[in-house]
């Protein structure tokens, strides 16, 4: 799908903001969306909940078309900009959340979802008085409410303290085990590696990467191995071991554990001594910069 942003507002007249993206994600799955400012995620969120409507192409939320009211009933959406409103309290703000989604006699559900993010005792404050980190636990208890079956998180955790993120992280996994599906973007890559299984790395509205989260950052297959001088690297060449980074640092595929362990023993005879192994996997963020920089070669950075 397309989103060409224009006619009326010239700031943005003609800009391309999704530059032909075709993306599905399983139910029950979650998707995390990472990509430098101005990428399209937010104008992609947007498609989800129909707020934006696509220049070109279909999208499908849930099944169904986006403004489809059914549809929207079962999606749970966090803004990045939460604008909440100051005099009320969060029973209040809720309530009236509850009641635009048409959720009868929500009082229970309204309290459930406040304790569950962490804003018990809080009930009777103004929200104009609430820090970030806490707007935006009261934002997530929104999105929350009545169970949705998707739930599209544009950064959850932002302004949210490291113990109040890893609640956050705890409430997502008993959403998915619920059975919903999570939507993730967000700047904090660590978060995304955390709470998603499955990433897309979108660049000027194109996606440049998507798949399972190992598949991007790892290898089953590839390690990297610390052997402690001396030893005998053109034996160990021979045998397919390369040069890491650092002295002593190794980097060598193996398709299962007895195949590695043979590698190991065969390194051995030639006088090698192992003091250090692990998979060969990368964070997120290398993975980012490494696709940015091919997209750039590429011309579509
Ligand atoms: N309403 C709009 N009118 C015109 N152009 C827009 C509009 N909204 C976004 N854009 C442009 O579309 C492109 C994608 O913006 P978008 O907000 O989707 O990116 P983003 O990846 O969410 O960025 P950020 O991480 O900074 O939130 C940008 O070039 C932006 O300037």
């Amino acid at each position: 799908m397309r989103k060409t942003y224009g006619g009326g507002w010239p700031r943005g007249a003609g800009r391309e903001a999704l530059a032909g993206l075709d993306l599905s994600v399983d139910e029950g799955a979650a998707f995390g969306l990472i990509g430098l400012n101005g990428a399209g995620k937010t104008t992609f969120i947007k498609s989800l909940l129909g707020v934006v409507r696509p220049s070109a192409g279909v999208v499908r939320v849930l099944g169904k078309d986006p403004e489809d009211p059914t549809a929207r009933a079962q999606v749970g959406y966090l803004p990045e900009r939460l604008f909440l409103p100051h005099a009320f309290t969060p029973v209040q703000f809720l309530a009236s959340v509850a009641r635009l989604k048409g959720l009868p006699r929500a009082d229970d559900e309204v309290r459930r979802q406040i304790g569950r993010v962490g804003l018990s005792g809080e009930e009777g404050r103004r929200i104009g008085g609430f820090s970030k980190g806490m707007r935006q636990r009261l934002g997530l208890a929104a999105a929350l409410l009545g169970g949705p079956m998707l739930l599209v998180l544009d950064e959850p955790t932002d302004g949210v303290d490291p113990l109040g993120r890893a609640e956050i992280r705890r409430i997502l996994a008993e959403e998915r085990a619920r059975g919903a599906t999570l939507f993730l973007n967000s700047h904090l890559l660590s978060e995304t590696e955390r709470v998603c299984d499955r990433i897309g790395i979108l660049s000027g509205g194109r996606l440049l990467r998507e798949g399972p989260i190992e598949t991007l950052c790892g290898s089953e297959t590839r390690y990297r191995v610390r052997l402690a001088p001396p030893f005998d690297s053109a034996a160990l060449a021979a045998l397919g071991f390369r040069a890491g980074d650092g002295e002593g640092a190794f980097v060598v595929d193996a398709p299962d554990p007895t195949a590695l362990n043979d590698l190991l023993d065969q390194a051995r005879r030639t006088g090698a001594r192992l003091v250090g192994l692990t998979h060969d996997v990368r964070d997120l963020e290398d993975v980012l910069a490494e696709a940015l920089g091919q997209g750039r070669e590429q011309g579509h950075a």
